[in-house]
């Protein structure tokens, strides 16, 4: 008896039994719905749930979709806490929610354990980034497409080859992720930084690190957490003390001639001012007076956040894009490619704001790949913070700390909503816009960055992503720089998608094969 009071032994059998008692049954709290995934006359019902809809996420959403469309129902998982699944007719309603009741700050703290997983927790409560992506980077589209077309230009040199005579074999997602990741920080920190395979290469380590350090810290007791978490997310501080450290000297170069130049106008009279990420952050720090938002590591951690929330979902988006076009039809890239002389031709040969607003088949492309291998399966995640919880429309009312989700993956591939579901028709959205029978407003939702309650794959409402302008234009730019200037060996199976915990992924190991067009 003694032995079984020691802490070595204490402990792990607290946790041991706590855990087990969770798993066998839900919270008390919970309303009283029915529970995706459980069975009547089974023994632990909740436990063989949670089981059954960890393991294979894809048939949950989908069985989900079928069964409880109409009314909320209880959606047991592993790591995803008492989370609830709302009626499609509620996917608006969570999104109107106040903050106060419904947020989207504590899910992300939550399901991205933030307090554990990124070195300064602070970077995430102080939505800094959020502010500059809505105020700087969406009204600077236009001015920044130049720049990320030189750069899409040179990456794709130098991953793709300029080899015009033979076939060259490329790893589809290696790759790209590489190409976005110099195209983005482009964007956030400039040349020569955006060039620095060093930097890069941690932006995406950082990338993979959290969604690993999350799945391993979900196995821990939450108060044990901080503790697991000084082993468990070690990669994620040292990844990203060496991104800081490698951008310190440019970003203490770049304040002292801040300083200087509001000091000195005349002398950088014939000086732009550096337009990216880095430089917006520098001057909103100053301006706010907050020393913690001047520190070189702030400034650098905001840009490896950036780097987390950008490039791993653009890079899975274009790579789907190239899949399902090289395993489609060769007359589709035709008439891409057609699209893109033409337009080009009309705005004097280059890229910029306003050809790509005129390039519909190429944006349409773009959502369509998006409806069919969207990276997120349940969406709009929001937490109740509303201490005595809320209620919802159809009269569920669902306690404080709980998760609500819209459903989202089966409803891009709902035959009530398009025609031929399951099929790759890279025009279907380009068709929907020119429909002179439908009304503007509808026409209008076609759009690639336009989200709505149907398609949840940038989320939705005044919380949906702040990057989806710039990622649709970049995304673009992208896929019609590879269209003009590769050909594409046509292939016919397209390799399957992963489901990876509650993520659908591109076959991350698929290779194609390109050749350099003689234009
Ligand atoms: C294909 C590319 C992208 C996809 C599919 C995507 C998707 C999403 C989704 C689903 C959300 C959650 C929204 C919600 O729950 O309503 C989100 C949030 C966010 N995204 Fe994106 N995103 C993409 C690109 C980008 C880019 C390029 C940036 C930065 C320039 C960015 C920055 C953010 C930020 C900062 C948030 C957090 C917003 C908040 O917490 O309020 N995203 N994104």
């Amino acid at each position: 008896m003694d032995s079984l009071l020691r802490p070595a032994v204490a402990g792990p059998l607290v946790v041991g039994v706590y855990v087990v008692y969770r798993l066998l049954r839900s919270d008390s709290r919970l309303p009283d719905i029915p529970v995706i995934g459980q069975r009547d006359g089974e023994w632990f019902p909740w436990l063989r749930a949670t089981w059954r809809n960890s393991t294979d996420f894809r048939r949950t959403v989908i069985d989900a979709y079928n069964e409880h469309r109409d009314h909320a129902a209880l959606l047991p998982v592993f790591g995803l806490g008492n989370a609830i699944l709302l009626p499609v007719s509620e996917t608006q309603w969570i999104v109107d929610q106040p903050d106060s009741v419904l947020s989207i700050h504590q899910q992300t703290i939550e399901s991205l354990q933030t307090d554990h997983t990124i070195p300064d927790p602070r970077l995430v409560h102080h939505d800094f980034h959020h502010r500059i992506i809505v105020t700087t980077l969406t009204s600077q589209i236009g001015n920044l497409v130049p720049d990320v077309a030189d750069e899409c230009q040179w990456s794709f040199d130098k991953f793709w080859g300029r080899n015009a005579d033979e076939w060259t074999e490329v790893g589809v997602y290696d790759t790209l992720r590489r190409v976005v990741g110099n195209v983005t920080n482009r964007v956030f920190v400039g040349l020569p930084y955006c060039r620095n395979e060093d930097l890069v290469g941690l932006g995406l380590a950082f990338a993979q690190d959290v969604p690993t350090s999350v799945i391993m810290l979900k196995f821990v007791w939450s108060p044990l957490r901080s503790l697991a978490a000084m082993l468990v997310a070690r990669p994620n501080r040292v990844h990203a003390k060496q991104f800081a450290d490698i951008l310190r000297p440019e970003i203490e170069r770049r304040q002292r001639e801040y300083d200087d130049r509001v000091n000195n106008m005349d002398k950088y009279a014939m000086q732009p001012e550096p337009n990216d990420f880095l430089q917006w952050n520098i001057k909103l720090a100053k301006a706010s007076g907050s020393e913690y938002e001047c520190r070189p590591t702030t400034l650098a951690g905001r840009l490896l956040l950036l780097n987390f929330a950008a490039i791993h979902t653009s890079s899975f988006a274009i790579t789907h894009a190239i899949l399902d076009l090289v395993h489609s039809k060769k007359e589709y890239i035709e008439e891409l490619r057609e699209e893109i002389q033409t337009v080009l031709a009309e705005h004097g040969g280059t890229w910029s704001k306003q050809a790509l607003a005129k390039m519909d088949k190429l944006d349409s492309t773009m959502r369509e790949s998006v409806r069919l291998n969207s990276l997120i399966t349940i969406g709009v995640g929001r937490r109740v913070v509303a201490k005595d919880g809320v209620t919802t429309p159809s009269g569920v009312h669902i306690p404080y700390g709980t998760s609500v989700w819209a459903h989202a993956h089966p409803v891009f591939t709902d035959p009530a909503l398009y025609k031929d579901p399951n099929e790759f028709k890279p025009f279907r959205f380009a068709e929907g816009r020119r429909d002179k029978d439908v009304e503007y407003v509808k026409r209008a939702r076609n759009a690639f960055a336009t989200t709505n309650t149907d398609f949840l794959a940038f989320g939705h409402g005044r919380n949906a992503c702040p990057g989806r302008f710039f990622a649709a234009s970049e995304l673009k730019l992208l896929l019609g720089h590879v269209i003009l200037h590769y050909d594409f060996e046509m292939r016919t199976e397209r390799p399957p998608n992963k489901w990876i915990v509650l993520n659908l992924l591109p076959p991350m190991e698929a290779t194609i094969r390109v050749k350099r067009r003689k234009v």
